[in-house]
């Protein structure tokens, strides 16, 4: 077994006078896909945007490859390939899609496989194609979430973060948006999924931890199995 890419020790993060992760070990990147999953609320966004630079946390360590990252700029982190796809729509409405694509190649690393990357992506999404020069405002949900993860794929990533990438979208575009992401990691990409299909996350991912009030309440290491029931009885405590 390959020692992981990520590594989180006892990580504390919150807002203002919250504290919504206290004291939190997740590790990722070693073999296969990691799935994060849990009840609404319990910080499973706060965990990913403490680990991509988007938050700071208050203690404990964010470790990427071997370097200590905790608490580096988030364009420093890109730049040693971490790539976090947040959830919703965070793109800009008015840049078109060529120009996203653009963007997530901004670091050096990225710009040096600018070409390939943009094939690649275009190969998984051709929708995209099609609409090269349309603004980001003027186009569906389903193709926007296929602008942000193709965005990301720009930016060369070593590990990706996909928090829940098929929220709210129709099922057959959010087979689609499934289907590139299993693609995406066959591709030899690993990833952290955060996603509330529990099918979609058992398929994908190997290594599973359930989030509960801020903590790993249970971790379902590699090799372990868990049936859905056993899943939905974690989701409803009981
Ligand atoms: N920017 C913010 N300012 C203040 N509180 C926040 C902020 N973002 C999140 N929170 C709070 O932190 C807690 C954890 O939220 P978080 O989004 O991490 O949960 P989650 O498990 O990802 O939930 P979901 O699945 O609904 O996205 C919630 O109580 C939320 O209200």
């Amino acid at each position: 077994m390959s020692a992981p890419m990520l590594n989180v020790a006892r990580l504390s993060a919150g807002y203002g006078r919250v504290t919504v992760l206290d004291g939190i070990s997740v590790a990722a990147g070693a073999n296969g896909n990691v799935g994060l999953f849990g009840p609404n609320g319990h910080g499973k966004t706060t965990l990913l945007r403490a680990i991509s630079g988007l938050l700071k946390p208050r203690a404990g360590a964010v470790e990427f490859e071997g370097e200590n990252i905790t608490g580096m700029s988030p364009r420093a982190i890109v730049d040693r390939g971490l790539i976090h796809v947040p959830q919703g729509n965070t793109l800009f409405p008015d840049l078109t899609i060529a120009d996203c694509l653009a963007l997530g190649a901004y670091t050096p690393r990225a710009r040096a496989a600018e070409e390939a990357n943009r094939e690649k992506v275009l190969a998984l999404f051709p929708k995209l194609r099609a609409r090269w020069r349309q603004r980001v405002r003027t186009l569906s949900g389903g193709e926007r979430q296929m602008v942000s993860i193709g965005t990301a794929l720009m930016s060369h990533p070593k590990l990706l973060i996909l928090d829940e990438p098929t929220l709210g979208l129709a099922p057959k575009i959010k087979d689609e948006l499934c289907k590139a992401v299993f693609d995406i990691s066959k591709s030899g990409v690993p990833l952290i999924v955060v996603e509330q299909d529990v099918e979609f996350l058992l398929e994908l991912t190997n290594h599973l931890y359930f989030i509960n009030h801020g903590q790993v309440e249970t971790e379902i290491k590699p090799g372990e199995s868990l049936a859905h029931s056993d899943i939905m009885a974690m989701y409803f405590g009981h």
